[in-house]
């Protein structure tokens, strides 16, 4: 398969702060590559590396082979970013046709993109005028009109209401089947197995597991033990069925495939147990079982 995005090494520091810290990626032609972690994980900081907004460190980043930094790699590109926005007084038909230009492509390849998001009715109306959800089908017309050979989406389904979402995959998947590789952020695991073939856990600036969402899945702890307990964390990391341990105040958030177990042997060893429940596992559990570690 053709690598329309090769990262290597990427690493950055914010001051004090490390955001990444040697991070490798790879995006293949057709696929698609969520990039999945917690708030500060470092996503942000990729992105704007691959969109060519920041230097790689000691790393390189390659699109299509170039440096994303260089004007004419950049035109392989398409980028929805949160922070991008457009000039709103300008009208919907003049972006995008201003999008093709300066990607290099024919004015006439705004119409097809317009029809294909279902923007044509409005091309005629200014940017500010529309709704969060048609800025965000703006805003991917835009990066799609001069068809990249990447498609960088950072967040792009956040505001969107689930038949929006369903039918923004639906697009993704008609691309794939034409060759464009997706790089795509979200906080969202169920988002990222319904749209990757991959999908790369960052967090504390690292790739901490990759796979198939299938693979990560079958990792994932799908409920929360929560109780109060003096039995201690070592025990409870080696509990059978325990797949991430939490601490929140004096409460501990014990992640699982297997409540029952984990509660018979709870009850069987701490006579004083209280404030217990069991409830769907969130990001957190579910990104410290991926990680095979308790988030602190
Ligand atoms: N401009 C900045 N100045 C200083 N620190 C920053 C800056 N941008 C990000 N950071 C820090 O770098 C780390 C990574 O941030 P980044 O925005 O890349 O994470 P993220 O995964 O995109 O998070 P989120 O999901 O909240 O958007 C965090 O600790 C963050 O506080």
């Amino acid at each position: 398969m053709e690598t329309v995005l090769g990262v290597r090494g990427a690493r950055h520091s914010y001051g004090a702060t490390r955001a990444l810290d040697g991070v490798d990626l790879d995006v293949g032609a057709g696929e698609c590559v969520a990039l999945l972690g917690p708030n500060g994980a470092g996503k942000t900081t990729l992105v704007n590396m691959v969109v060519g907004l920041l230097p790689a460190g000691d790393g390189v980043v390659r699109v299509c082979g170039g440096d994303p930094r260089v004007a004419a790699t950049r035109r392989r590109l398409g980028v929805v970013q949160q922070s991008l926005g457009f000039p709103t007084t300008l009208k919907v038909g003049e972006l995008v046709t201003g999008a093709a230009v300066r990607a290099g492509a024919s004015r006439s390849a705004a119409g097809p993109v317009l029809a294909e998001l279902d923007l044509t009715d409005l091309a005629g109306r200014r940017a500010a005028k529309l709704s969060g959800g048609q800025q965000q089908r703006l805003q991917l017309a835009m990066a799609l009109v001069a068809d990249p050979r990447l498609l960088v989406l950072d967040e792009p389904t956040a505001g969107l209401d689930l038949p929006a979402r369903r039918r923004f995959w639906r697009l993704l998947a008609h691309r794939r089947e034409r060759g464009t590789g997706v790089l795509i952020t979200t906080h969202l695991i169920e988002e990222s197995a319904a749209v990757a073939d991959r999908v790369v856990v960052l967090d504390g600036g690292r790739v901490r597991a990759s796979g198939t969402p299938d693979e990560l899945v079958a990792r994932l702890p799908d409920r929360t033990v929560i109780a109060k307990t003096s039995i201690g964390r070592a025990r409870l990391e080696a509990l059978p069925g325990v797949v991430s341990v939490r601490t929140d105040g004096e409460h501990v958030h014990l992640g699982t495939r297997t409540p029952e177990a984990v509660l018979r042997v709870l009850l069987a060893e701490d006579p004083g147990l209280s404030g217990l429940r069991v409830e769907s596992a969130g990001l957190e559990e579910a990104v410290a079982g991926l990680m095979n570690r308790g988030a602190a």
